[in-house]
């Protein structure tokens, strides 16, 4: 994990950014996951947070719920509501601060993840599990190659307690007898790897877990998933510099 104050390193001084994204290349390369707290700040963060709140207020979140209709119980795979933004919505102004702070450390980051190529990602999901004991069972974020490499996950929660709210993200990297918990505090970023090296879940919840996630794309996999896709449902999504192109959203 790492703080927020900025490095003096020789007799220059390191960005924060550029000294963040060193540390995201470092820990992704090595564990595939990445954590970083104080990421926006209290007070930006606090705006970032009543954003959110006030896109619920307004009824903007719609049923994220996947029910797995193989079996007749309607057992909920996926509890969260949630609405896409991509920050130029009005009221949206600190959520694409936000934005554009991840894509800046992702850009930082070019050329040093793996042989990925990011130039595009998608929206921002403005996610919120509502508390009434629903999470989000084991998954993959891109299991067949969707074009997805790397989730990016800014968390909302202030004073969020794990042993009294639940809530907490497991992931189980693929090949290790490890699981990394991570707790969806206040103010923290989490990248790690949207392939099958990370199956996660998020434990049932009992208080309202609110999380903002960002997915970018690796322009090669994701040209082969375009050419692949004949007709399936797209949804938009922004390149780096802000372009909205359309995009192929994986079968879900
Ligand atoms: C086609 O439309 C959609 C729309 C929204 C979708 C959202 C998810 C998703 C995936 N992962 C997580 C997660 O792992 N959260 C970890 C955490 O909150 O700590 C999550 O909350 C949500 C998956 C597929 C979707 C398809
Ligand atoms: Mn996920």
């Amino acid at each position: 994990k790492q703080s927020s104050e900025s490095f003096q390193t020789g007799s220059m001084l390191t960005s924060r950014f550029d000294m963040l994204a060193k540390y995201v290349v470092e820990c992704l390369t090595k564990y595939g996951v990445c954590v970083i707290d104080n990421f926006l700040g209290d007070s930006k963060g606090t705006e970032v947070l009543e954003e959110v709140k006030r896109l619920q207020r307004k009824g903007l979140f719609t049923e994220g719920q996947l029910v797995n209709s193989t079996n007749s119980t309607s057992q909920n795979i996926r509890g969260d509501v949630l609405t896409w933004v991509d920050g130029s919505e009005n009221g949206c102004c600190n959520t694409h601060f936000l934005i554009s702070c991840m894509d800046d450390i992702i850009l930082r980051c070019a050329g040093q993840l793996e042989s990925y190529d990011i130039q595009e990602r998608t929206k921002a999901m403005v996610a919120c599990y509502p508390g009434n004991k629903t999470g989000y069972i084991k998954h993959v974020d891109n299991p067949n190659g969707d074009g997805r490499c790397v989730t990016c996950i800014y968390y909302l929660n202030k004073g969020w307690d794990v042993t009294k709210h639940g809530g907490m993200l497991r992931i189980y990297p693929e090949g290790q007898d490890l699981v990394a918990n991570i707790e969806p505090t206040f103010d923290r970023v989490l990248y790690f790897w949207s392939d099958r090296r990370n199956p996660h879940e998020v434990r049932e919840t009992i208080k309202e877990r609110y999380a903002i996630t960002i997915w970018y794309y690796d322009s090669k996999e994701r040209r082969n998933a375009l050419q692949n896709s004949r007709g399936k449902n797209l949804f938009f999504f922004r390149n780096l510099d802000g372009n909205i192109i359309l995009n192929f959203c994986a079968k879900l």
